[in-house]
């Protein structure tokens, strides 16, 4: 499904005029300096943060005022930032929860929920405990939870905070296999060079760039922008874009 995000202002939030437009199946990244505006705009898209101004529209139609918030969390699937929730249910329990959006019979929805959890790799944690999984593990389970959604849109907000680096590196591999319609916010730009099919760039509350990680994130952008100096790339290991820094000034 297609996503579009035509002049989006939140005053609180300091979002300002923002475009974007994410095509069925792209993977597109928002990338920015800390209070940039970017988990704003994405709760604009799942339906947590209304626009003072502006138009979202998932498959064409308006999410905001068109949509019930029953109809919006059936396209549009959100993993946050490692969270506290779900830790009184087991690994199953807390993908059923998935399930909340529609009206299917219990056993339709027994076999949705493991065949997302085979997805992820966690078929053998059905029945542990959320609260006794390691921070990657989490992450698997909300990403099942997600697909257990069946959303044709897929929102993430900081996924990969605190997760190792194998973890940060096999969940992105997990999302860009999806090839489901998916937008990020992402605080490392090299993960998101390396999985994003194309990023915007958010600078107080207004995209100051936008397109293939390769155009967008020059060394002449990133001074600008978050104040460092940077050296674009390609990582040997995987021809991707790749960034290395220093402090902005001469130090
Ligand atoms: N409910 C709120 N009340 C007051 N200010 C808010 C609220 N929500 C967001 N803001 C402010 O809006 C700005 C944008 O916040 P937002 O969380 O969208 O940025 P972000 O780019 O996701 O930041 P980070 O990278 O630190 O997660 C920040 O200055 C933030 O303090």
């Amino acid at each position: 499904m297609r996503v579009q995000l035509s002049g989006i202002h939140v005053e609180i939030g300091g979002v300002t005029g923002v475009d974007l437009d994410v095509e069925p199946g792209e993977f597109v990244g928002i990338v920015g300096p800390n209070g940039s505006g970017k988990s704003t705009l994405l709760r604009a898209l799942y339906r947590a943060r209304r626009p003072d101004a502006g138009t979202v529209r998932v498959d064409g139609d308006d999410v905001w005022r068109t949509l019930t918030a029953r109809r919006s969390a059936q396209r549009t699937a959100v993993l946050a930032q490692h969270s506290t929730d779900g830790f009184d249910f087991t690994v199953a329990e807390l993908v059923a929860t998935g399930r909340t959006p529609h009206r299917s019979a219990p056993a339709a929805d027994r076999e949705i929920i493991a065949r997302a959890l085979e997805r992820v790799g966690m078929t053998s944690r059905a029945d542990r405990h959320y609260a006794t999984l390691s921070g990657g593990e989490r992450q698997r389970v909300l990403l099942a939870r997600a697909l257990a959604q069946q959303g044709d849109v897929l929102v993430l907000d900081e996924p990969t905070n605190h997760l190792d680096i194998a973890a940060q590196l096999e969940l992105l591999e997990l999302v860009h296999e999806l090839k489901i319609t998916t937008l990020a916010a992402l605080h490392d730009l090299n993960l998101a060079a390396a999985y994003c099919d194309r990023l915007y760039v958010l600078a107080a509350g207004r995209v100051v760039a936008y397109g293939p990680a390769i155009d967008v994130l020059t060394p002449a952008l990133l001074l600008e922008v978050f104040g460092v100096r940077a050296h674009l790339g390609l990582n040997p290991l995987t021809g991707r874009p790749n960034l290395t820094f220093a402090p902005g000034d001469s130090r």
